[in-house]
């Protein structure tokens, strides 16, 4: 049964006069008269209502597992992600380098050391696989070496919340800032850390609790019956989030997942008023979606220097100055702080490129961003040297540049999981043109280009629908300078005009880099022209505060009442009431009296009659569980049933 009320008239007809009155929770119906109020021990203060509907938010999960025979495309490609066949493993490679865990890709340098499986190879120069790199290039895919054996088995892109759950459950009693356990070795993770936590991250952020009000009162010589003095608490702290520009990835939340803004300092004597809490400011790269756990988006932080309130910290608790009033000149009486919101968000980077390279493994996209940026990505003749997007900077002028994405490579069935699957095709989602680097040493180029997409189209229809140029690669071999003109006509013949050129000698180069820059500039002068009045509406990015302030700020009078008839228990639901409890401080004389007051006034003692409440029934308002007494019946002086606040005097 539910029942809602809003009242709006205080003019109560009270005849059997109501009185909720608290009791222990498991008083089992021992009632003493003036029990005192009890926290229930089962039920925690919710966090303001949930930010968002309910909504299956969660991607689908693939897996890099090898497919069944019949999906495989030719035999071409398939040699290409046989990765079981992979010739350059040998005993050699399997082990570890004991000086170096990492990835050192130029400037970057990541620490591999979870990074469960991909093992180091140490010899990969010595096996003659790397040629036509620079010494820094090589050392680099020295280092990148895995184990392509093991690779089939890994899981990619992730069962998230299970991964998740699993790492951070250990992590929640170590609070904040705890480092990860690093002795993982014999959990079953799937793709490694690195990977996993490089565009997607998990959170958890607390905004401050408010402070206590205190109940003092000013005694001095000569004054020895002063007012009241009982100070404020202090307002907790707030949780920001922060673009950083010098942020590239998400990687700083591998380690660091708990996030709780300061509680606000209690109130004193003197009227002191306490000090507000620790504000936590958020670093996040440009670029990053906030998710409320598997729900709506919250923010999208695009810009540098962009910053926004994501949670607003608690009110302090009033001290009992506040509530000196004309009837009450000495009030006993004095507020809990406001508990801060706290939720589980989740952070997904998409990267802010204006032009994506895409392609098979192998195809020399990495070449390709080596040669027309400073980028120093890690280049290797064996598929997957990629494992995470690099970004350079293409400079044309002072004003003319361009930001260019090298993605991992995709095969065909990524979709479906095979290789490294769609895991990192979202980066491609806001950039405004692509390249795709087909390699031309392959045996059907137009076969690997339809291929790709067609997983394109697979991941997002809206990306194969994005402007792209074709770069057909490894002009210097002779295979590929033989198929050239084949190509050519295949794409020709379908109105597509593909580019010739070889990354390695920069032979062509420039003219695809600079027909991908006239394309991103076109691009940007129609989004200008379209979205003039939008770009130029001021984004708040405050939005999620002031959602939850109006929660906070709900009436008492708006609340939901539920009966369960086996075990006559009333439970009367709504978010100001709960706040409201929340803050009582049932240590107080006054407070119990306030409270029945406020039951009273918002309607929840007329609703609750209406209903149908008897005698001995138990009443739960927020975390409080109280007992119902009809004052008719209750033992005491009958003029006092004109007030059920009375009834606790
Ligand atoms: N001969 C020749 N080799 C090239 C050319 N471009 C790239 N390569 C070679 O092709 C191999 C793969 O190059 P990468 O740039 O690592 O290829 P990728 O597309 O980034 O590969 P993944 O990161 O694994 O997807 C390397 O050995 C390069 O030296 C080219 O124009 N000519
Ligand atoms: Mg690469």
């Amino acid at each position: 049964m539910a029942f809602s009320s809003v009242i709006s008239t205080p003019t109560l007809q009270f005849k059997p006069l109501a009185s909720s009155r608290p009791r222990p929770p498991n008083s089992n119906r021992n009632r003493t008269q003036h029990s005192k109020p009890r926290k229930l021990k089962s039920r925690n203060y919710p966090p303001p209502t949930s930010l968002s509907t309910s909504v299956d938010g969660g991607e689908a999960t693939t897996f890099t597992r090898l497919p069944p025979k019949d999906d495989f495309c030719p035999s071409n490609l398939a040699e290409v992600i046989k990765l079981s066949d992979a010739t350059h493993m040998s005993s050699k490679t399997k082990k570890f380098d004991e000086n170096f865990h990492g990835i050192d890709s130029g400037n970057e340098r990541l620490d591999l050391g979870l990074l469960q499986g991909f093992e180091v190879n140490n010899d990969f120069d010595s096996e003659g696989e790397n040629e036509g790199n620079n010494n820094e290039n090589s050392s680099s895919s020295r280092r990148m070496g895995f184990d392509y054996e093991r690779f089939e088995l890994y899981e990619v892109g992730s069962d998230d919340e299970d991964d998740f759950d699993g790492e951070e459950a250990a992590m929640v009693f170590g609070g904040e800032g705890v480092e990860e356990e690093e002795d993982i070795k014999g959990k079953e993770k799937g793709v490694p850390a690195v990977m996993r936590c490089f565009d997607r991250a998990k959170i958890f952020v607390k905004a401050g609790d408010g402070g206590n009000g205190v109940m003092a009162f000013r005694r001095e010589k000569f004054v020895p019956f002063g007012g009241p003095s009982g100070g404020d608490g202090g307002r907790g702290g707030n949780v920001y989030l922060e673009v950083d520009g010098a942020m590239n990835s998400l990687l700083s939340f591998r380690k660091s997942v708990h996030f709780r803004a300061g509680r606000g300092s209690h109130g004193q004597g003197q009227q002191k008023h306490g000090r507000k809490g620790e504000d936590v400011v958020i670093k996040v790269p440009p670029g990053t979606v906030v998710r409320e756990s598997g729900g709506d988006v919250l923010l999208e932080l695009l810009h540098p220097g962009q910053r926004g309130l994501l949670l607003p910290g608690g009110r302090g608790g009033r001290g009992n100055t506040a509530f000196k009033s004309n009837y009450n000149r000495v009030p006993k009486i004095a507020e809990n702080g406001e508990e801060g919101p706290e939720l589980w968000i989740e952070l997904e980077l998409k990267l802010v490129a204006d032009v994506g390279i895409v392609g098979a493994p192998n195809a020399g996209k990495s070449t390709f961003l080596s040669v027309i940026s400073a980028a120093q990505p890690a280049i290797a003749s064996y598929p997957f040297t990629t494992l995470l997007p690099n970004l350079g900077v293409v400079s044309f002028d002072y004003d003319a540049t361009m930001v260019v994405a090298d993605l991992p490579g995709l095969l065909e069935g990524a979709h479906r999981g095979f290789g490294l699957g769609h895991e990192f095709l979202r980066h491609t989602e806001r950039c405004s043109v692509l390249v795709h680097i087909v390699d031309g040493s392959s045996e059907q180029p137009e076969y690997e280009f339809d291929a790709i997409r067609l997983e394109l189209e697979m991941f997002n229809p809206d990306l194969a629908e994005k402007p792209f140029i074709v770069a057909y690669n490894k002009m210097d071999l002779p295979e590929a300078s033989e198929n050239w003109p084949g190509f050519k006509k295949v794409l020709q013949a379908r109105g597509i005009q593909p580019f010739c050129m070889s990354a390695v000698t920069r032979d062509g180069t420039r003219d695809v880099i600079s027909c991908a820059y006239e394309l991103v500039r076109e691009n940007k002068e129609e989004n200008m022209e379209q979205g003039m009045k939008i770009m130029a509406a001021p984004v708040n990015l405050n939005h999620v505060a002031d959602r939850m302030h109006k929660q906070r700020a709900a009436p008492v009078s708006e609340f939901e009442i539920t009966h369960d008839s086996s075990t006559n228990t009333w439970h009367v639901d709504g978010a100001g009431l709960q706040r409201f409890v929340q803050m009582t401080n049932w240590r107080y004389v006054d407070s119990d009296k306030r409270f029945q007051r406020v039951l009273e006034a918002s309607g929840v003692n007329k609703s609750l009659l209406k209903l149908g409440v008897k005698e001995g029934d138990t009443v739960i308002v927020g975390e409080m569980e109280l007992e119902w007494h009809d004052a008719a019946e209750t033992p005491g002086p009958r003029s006092r049933r004109k007030s059920a606040a009375e009834s606790f005097e």
